[in-house]
């Protein structure tokens, strides 16, 4: 796993340009509108986190947090996974990543996504900011269960009689825009 584009802190985070094998997804990502009207200053992502998952590794439930845009454009690799949304009770987790918790993973997810290889899902705006999202730690998906949002469209072909995938590895390659960013040189004039 690795970040391009800089560290994220509190205090923003000191840009660098993402090398051009990420950047040569923008022009996409512009025709289909991904991050348009996001941010003035900003019309491509400024960050990228490249994960990979082994067949059977997840992510626990979690919101992405104040500290991007509410917009997250994610690239997946080589393997599908499903990805579950959860609702907060009272939506009391005001955005951190790191309120995620044991309890959370409890709760049962209201619903989810089949995520093929070599899509692209845009969450923004309520799922953004009022669900936590996360990757169960299993090595099969049965299809047949959970409230999986986009069946039958994204079943892959041939699996309609038995309809469960195996995961494999899975590379995400998670583009986000942080607005707060501080140049090098204005760090060195503040001093
Ligand atoms: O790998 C994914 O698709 C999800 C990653 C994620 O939720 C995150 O890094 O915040
Ligand atoms: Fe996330």
């Amino acid at each position: 796993m690795f970040t391009s584009g800089g560290i994220v802190s509190d205090r923003g985070m000191i840009g660098e340009p993402l090398p051009v094998w990420l950047s040569y997804l923008f022009p996409r990502f512009r025709e289909a509108g991904v991050f348009e009207g996001m941010d003035a200053t900003h019309q491509d992502p400024n960050h990228c986190l490249v994960n990979e998952y082994l067949a059977g590794q997840g992510i626990m439930p979690h919101k992405d947090g104040p500290a991007y845009l509410p917009t997250v454009a994610t690239v997946t690799l080589s393997s599908h996974c499903v990805l579950e949304f959860y609702r907060h009770p009272e939506d009391k987790d005001q955005g951190e990543r790191e309120s995620t918790t044991e309890e959370n993973r409890a709760q049962e997810p209201e619903f989810s996504l089949l995520i093929q290889p070599r899509s692209l899902l845009v969450l923004k705006e309520d799922v953004y900011k009022k669900y936590m999202h996360g990757i169960r730690e299993i090595t099969k998906d049965d299809l047949c269960k959970g409230n999986i949002l986009n069946l039958p469209e994204a079943m892959p072909q041939g699996v309609e009689e038995t309809p469960v995938l195996e995961r494999g590895t899975r590379i995400s390659l998670t583009f986000r825009i942080v607005q707060k960013t501080l140049s090098t040189k204005k760090l060195f004039l503040r001093r």
